[in-house]
Formats: structure tokens, sequence, C-alpha cells
């Protein structure tokens, strides 16, 4: 038998402090595992099968451990936003909110992976793309990081976010900025329109 140790296991030379940040980050990490966090997640495509990668996205979603998708919107065809008109095909948009145990890092990166799942390219700002999957919102954060903006910096002036969003939570608010409501009445519809033919299904 060991004779026991006489200053206990903190004297242990090898073992080094823990930074307090990391504690930090541990502690929240483990408050998220236990409180799932309702998030808004947008989509968008504008190449290839335009429903059937937002249908592949909504899908991957839900089969992310630790993420449950808890309502889909309406589908919008919408005019591409931020580049000349005429210059790209139109979109298909669409609005998910999710219930999710991950923290909003590891949402960000899950969402990045079902971009690169169904070959997304990026050759230049705002360009053509098979799938466009951004954060609108999570829980009531605010940060300013580049890598993670919460809310989504643009989400307040698009109505192709805005429109399919107020749909699933019309009472919602963008932290910070105001109800989804009134910044859809400020930025309009033009350009946006409800396509009632297509439907994105909710996962059993
Ligand atoms: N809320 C957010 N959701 C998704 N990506 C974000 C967010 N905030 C910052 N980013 C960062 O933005 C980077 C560029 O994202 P992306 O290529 O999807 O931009 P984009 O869709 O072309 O344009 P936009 O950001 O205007 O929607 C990502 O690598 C990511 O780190
Ligand atoms: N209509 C529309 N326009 C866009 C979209 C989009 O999803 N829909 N996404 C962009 C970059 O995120 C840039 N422009």
């Amino acid at each position: 038998m060991s004779a026991p140790s006489v200053n206990g296991p903190q004297s242990d030379p090898t073992v080094q402090p823990v930074p307090a940040s990391v504690v930090a980050q541990v502690d929240a990490a483990d408050v998220t595992l236990s409180n799932p966090q309702r998030a808004v997640v947008a989509l968008g495509s504008n190449l290839g099968n335009r429903l059937e990668t937002l249908q592949g996205a909504v899908d991957a979603l839900e089969d992310t451990p630790g993420l449950r998708v808890k309502a889909v919107s309406p589908v919008y065809e919408t005019e591409p936003w931020g580049v000349d008109a005429g210059s790209q095909p139109t979109y298909l948009n669409a609005v998910v909110v999710v219930k999710t145990t991950l923290p909003p890092s590891s949402l960000l990166e899950r969402g990045q992976a079902i971009e690169e799942a169904f070959d997304r390219v990026r050759l230049e700002r705002w360009g053509p793309r098979t799938i466009d999957v951004d954060i609108l919102a999570y829980a009531d954060v605010v940060q300013d990081d580049p890598l993670l903006t919460l809310p989504h910096p643009r989400a307040h002036q698009r109505a192709f976010v805005l429109a399919p969003w107020h749909d699933v939570e019309p009472e919602a608010t963008v932290p910070g900025l105001g109800a989804v409501a009134d910044l859809l009445a400020y930025v309009g519809t033009d350009g946006v329109q409800p396509r009632a033919d297509l439907e994105l299904r909710l996962p059993d």
C-alpha cells in the first residue's frame, strides 16, 4: 500500500493548474448540455436541385447528435440579394428552428460540414451555391466574433430570411434589433415569393 499523500493531490507536480478560462468554458458547456437552447438556422440554395438539397440539409441537421429540428418554414423563391439583378439563378430559402445542446461554435461547425457534404464551393462573396447554412440567432446570444457573429450580422436586412422566420415564429425578435415582424415590415417583401407548391418535411 502506498503511503498517503501528505499534501494531497494538489501538490502533484505533474498536474498543471487549469486556467480559469477553461474552467469557465467547461462550466458553460455543462450548462448547455442539461439545458437545450433554441437556435434559428437559415438555409438557401440557388444551384442544382434546390429543394432536394434544402431537404437534405434539414435531414442532416436532424441527424445531428444533440439537436432536434422543431419547426421548418415554408419555402420561398427569392431574387439573389447583394449581387447584380439577373447575374445568378434565383434562390430557394427557408428557415429552421432547432433546440440543441451544442454550443454555438459546434452548431456553426455542423452547418459548415453540411455545406461541404453538399459540395458547396466558395469562389466569390455571395456567389451562387448549392447550399448555405447560416445561424441567424442562438438563444439571446449577442457576440461580435467574425468567425460567428450573433445574431447574423445581415439577418435584419434580408427579407429572404425574415419572411420565413416570421412564418414559423411570428413573435420572434432578432436579439438586440427588435421584432422580426417589424424588421420585415421595414425591408418589405420585394423579390420574395412564397412557393406554396413546394414543401420541406419536418423529419419524423
Ligand atoms: N451567424 C453566422 N452564421 C454563419 N456563418 C457566420 C456567422 N457569423 C460569422 N460567420 C462566418 O462567416 C463566414 C462566411 O460565411 P459564408 O461563406 O456562409 O458567407 P456568405 O453566406 O457568402 O455571406 P453572408 O455571411 O452574408 O451570408 C463563415 O466562415 C463563418 O465563420
Ligand atoms: N435571395 C438570396 N440572396 C442571397 C442569399 C440567399 O440565401 N438568398 N444568400 C447570400 C449569402 O448568404 C447572398 N444572397
